[in-house]
């Protein structure tokens, strides 16, 4: 007797092929980072806080680190300020750090928060200020040889994940803005969003960073060509550094410094393409760019991610 199929067979199949990552990621935190630039309309929004929602209701922890520099730039327009950038980082004066943080915090984690909150009640927004979470001294960065004042931004110099794991053994899912508040001078401080969350990731052992922005993942010889490298260890990732552009600099820089500092895989994926989170995890060959440890005994087997871009 042959078996019976139900009709709606493949939907159980693609739960299943899901098994192994979710077995393997029981429990796991993923830091995921939702750009600026992916969060271009209501429906992409709305889809990434289900895909947030389904992993923690699947059983992992994911944290969100958010950005918002297009939306910054717009505030500062219409208060009359320009925007200025040096090194890939915003030139922040103490007036343009009063429209970061509102932005940031005010605008842009609210609305990511109540998006995640028409699940249930499981979002809960801080910044890096709240209980002490990322502390942070004025940034110099080095252009041309010199040291360059670039106002309010600041270089990470320490996490205290207290209270997102508190958050986490709770079950919510801590939804963090990338100020800083200074152990010394009492201000607060811009960072950069790919730069706090591979900090984050970093500091909470996580299984995964995952980096949504507007491009597929990181062009090989970017602008002349979409070729997309979807798999590069952290040696060869150091090789291109050099070579890469603004945007792309703090993203694959975090993505080093993540899986040098014991996340399995840092990936860089499409958020302009809808349930890119999960169509990452679920599909065999992934959709973006992913970033390994040099050393395999890293990513040991029970990590091997199989799955997520098996063909990888
Ligand atoms: N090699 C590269 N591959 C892909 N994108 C690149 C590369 N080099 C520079 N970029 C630029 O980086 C941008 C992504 O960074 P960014 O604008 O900071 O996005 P987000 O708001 O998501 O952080 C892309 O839109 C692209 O213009
Ligand atoms: C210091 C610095 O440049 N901070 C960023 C913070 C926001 C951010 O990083 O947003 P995206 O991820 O959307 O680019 C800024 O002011 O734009």
């Amino acid at each position: 007797m042959t078996a019976r199929k139900h009709s709606a067979l493949p939907k159980a199949q693609v739960l299943i092929e899901a098994l192994p990552w979710l077995t393997r990621h029981n429990g796991r935190v993923v830091v995921i980072k939702f750009g600026g630039n992916a969060m271009v309309d209501e429906e992409l929004k709305a889809a990434f806080a289900q895909d947030v929602v389904f992993l923690r209701q699947a059983g992992l922890k994911p944290v969100v680190v958010h950005g918002g520099g297009p939306q910054i730039n717009a505030a500062l327009d219409r208060h009359g300020l320009v925007s200025e950038f040096k090194a890939g980082l915003r030139v922040t004066t103490p007036e343009a750090m009063d429209v970061v943080r509102m932005v940031l915090a005010g605008q842009v984690q609210r609305e990511l928060v109540g998006l995640l909150n028409q699940h249930g009640p499981l979002a809960v927004g801080l910044t890096g200020e709240d209980a002490h979470t990322i502390t942070a001294v004025k940034h110099f960065p080095t252009i041309d040889g010199e040291l360059v004042d670039i106002g309010r931004v600041g270089e990470i110099t320490g996490i205290d994940t207290g209270a997102i794991e508190a958050l986490l053994a709770d079950g919510r899912i801590p939804v963090i803005s990338s100020i800083a508040r200074a152990a010394d001078d009492g201000h607060v401080y811009n960072v950069n969003a790919d730069t706090a969350a591979a900090a984050l990731a970093a500091a909470l052992g996580a299984e995964t960073l995952m980096v949504l922005t507007d491009v597929e993942g990181l062009y090989e010889d970017w602008p002349h060509s979409d070729d997309v490298i979807s798999r590069l260890t952290a040696t060869e990732l150091e090789k291109l550094l050099p070579d890469l552009s603004s945007g792309m600099v703090p993203k694959m820089r975090g993505c080093l410094y993540a899986v040098r500092n014991g996340v399995h895989t840092a990936r860089v994926i499409d958020g302009r393409v809808q349930h890119s989170i999960l169509l990452e995890i679920f599909t065999d060959e992934g959709i973006g760019t992913m970033v390994v440890p040099d050393d395999p005994q890293a990513t040991t087997a029970e990590h091997v991610p199989e799955q997520a871009g098996g063909a990888r």
